[in-house]
């Protein structure tokens, strides 16, 4: 077995599909979470000064989708070809598009434009992303593309505790209970699950 290791943020949000995808492929691996304050002396070592980091036998991947898709075609869990692949790489890409307009608003440090460019979004993109995930679950049988599980699943259920926070819906999957679907399909692979129960908790 080669030597992995995984090194991410003591949080689930961008890290946690690759280690539940590790754990899915039977890998043992080095779960090492890093302390936000402990970061700047880490940050020189990564590829691009940020985390995740898979590390295998020495050599560094960066990248959070990049590495997922990485597991994915490792473990079965990706296209059967390039037409396949495309419709897991589409909806991986729409989920970094909600991810990514949550996270502008959260930065923005006027408190006033904040709120403002935060309730146009719950108006306006956030119901028409989440509607297209409904869609996009629904016409795949409660996976996010092909009709049975990928790798795209483990990065929404990954992620998901976060988008909740970035979109301020704490009962977003009672809103859209189809999003339930992905995440009881991860959670309760044996080794997936195994995984969760014994790893640190955290909120998102
Ligand atoms: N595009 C990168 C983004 C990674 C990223 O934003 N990492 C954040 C934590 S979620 C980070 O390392 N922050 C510390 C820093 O930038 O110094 C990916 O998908 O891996």
């Amino acid at each position: 077995m080669p030597k992995v290791s995984f090194y991410y943020f003591q949080l689930k949000s961008l890290g946690e599909s690759q280690r539940m995808l590790l754990a899915y492929g039977g890998q043992e691996f080095e779960d090492i979470r890093i302390e936000f304050e402990k970061f700047s002396e880490f940050k020189p070592e990564t590829p691009f000064g940020q985390l995740p980091m898979l590390v295998i036998d020495g050599k560094k991947y960066a990248q959070s989708s990049a590495i997922a898709r990485y597991l994915g075609r490792k473990y079965g869990l990706a296209g059967k070809d390039i037409e396949e692949d495309f419709e897991i790489d589409q909806v991986i890409d729409l989920l970094t598009d909600v991810r990514l307009s949550g996270l502008a608003v959260i930065h923005e440090k006027d408190e006033a434009l904040r709120s403002k460019k935060f309730s146009e979004l719950a108006e306006t993109k956030f119901p028409f992303y989440l509607q297209k995930f409904d869609e996009i679950l629904t016409k795949n049988n409660g996976f996010l593309a092909l009709g049975r599980l990928t790798w795209a699943d483990f990065v929404f259920v990954g992620v998901f505790d976060y988008l909740k926070m970035l979109l301020q819906m704490p009962d977003l999957e009672e809103k859209y209970p189809i999003f339930k679907k992905p995440i009881e399909a991860v959670v309760n692979i044996p080794k997936v699950k195994a995984f969760i129960d014994s790893a640190p908790k955290s909120e998102i």
